[in-house]
């Protein structure tokens, strides 16, 4: 379980995140919700370590990580996948993989496979650049890399940005996949209200940098997303 205890994060004198609390359980598919900037990257990104908490705790099934660096919570189990996918594109889409494996992994060759059975877009195209894929493509890379270090929690930052309709299906069906046959917690943080339906079973939805709202997603009512997330 990943328990995130009264955090408060600030960009030097602009506290962004002030003072969110929230339990995720293990194999919990939670979507993160809510209008741009209220806080959702700088969450994702206090969680696995890249900006420091002015206040509060954060712990991986009771250890406390907090205070640890980015590494250390990787090798814990906590993988990122970041908005705009950041794929380096002068290396082949293998190469790519392999780096979300290097630091974890023992058998880099079995995780590839075990990973490359979910994603046969890119199996095909293993030996092209990742420049030169497609931006669904990428996307599949990048949560591909993040699956190479085996992880136990997956924090995903809108992964259906700039993607096709058809793509973003195939993408759901992908995660969902991934989740039951690697028994891993998925929360994403998502724009699109329809893909965090179909792939998540609770929200919760942040507003200036405070949970406002939380719950089962069957149970996501219209006056709350006309409230917080209509645009
Ligand atoms: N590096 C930074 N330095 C200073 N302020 C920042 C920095 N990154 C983000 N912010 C500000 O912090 C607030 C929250 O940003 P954040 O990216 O976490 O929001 P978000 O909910 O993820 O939005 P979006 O949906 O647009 O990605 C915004 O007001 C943003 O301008």
């Amino acid at each position: 379980m990943l328990v995130i205890d009264d955090i408060n994060v600030n960009y030097g004198k602009s506290k962004v995140i002030n003072g969110i609390s929230m339990k995720i359980g293990d194999r919990e598919k939670l979507a993160i919700l809510g209008r741009n900037g209220v806080g959702k990257t700088t969450l994702l990104k206090s969680v696995i370590g890249l900006l420091p908490l002015e206040k509060g705790r954060i712990r991986l099934d009771d250890k406390e990580i907090s205070r640890q660096s980015p590494h250390w919570r990787a090798q814990q189990g906590i993988a990122y996948v970041p908005q705009g996918r950041e794929i380096i594109p002068d290396l082949t889409v293998e190469e790519n993989l392999e780096l979300g494996g290097y630091a974890h992994t023992k058998d880099l060759e079995e995780q590839k496979k075990k990973v490359l059975r979910f994603f046969p877009a890119l199996e095909v195209h293993l030996k092209r650049k990742g420049g030169v894929l497609s931006g669904g493509q990428q996307q599949q890379l990048a949560i591909g890399r993040a699956l190479m270090s085996n992880p136990k929690i997956l924090l995903l930052d809108e992964p259906t940005e700039g993607i096709q309709p058809n793509i973003v299906a195939e993408i759901a069906k992908i995660l969902d996949r991934v989740r039951e046959e690697m028994s891993i917690t998925l929360v994403i943080v998502e724009q699109n209200l329809k893909f965090a339906r179909k792939i998540a079973d609770h929200y919760v939805i942040i507003q200036k940098g405070k949970v406002v709202s939380e719950g089962e997603m069957a149970h996501l009512e219209e006056e709350t997303i006309k409230k917080y997330l209509a645009v």
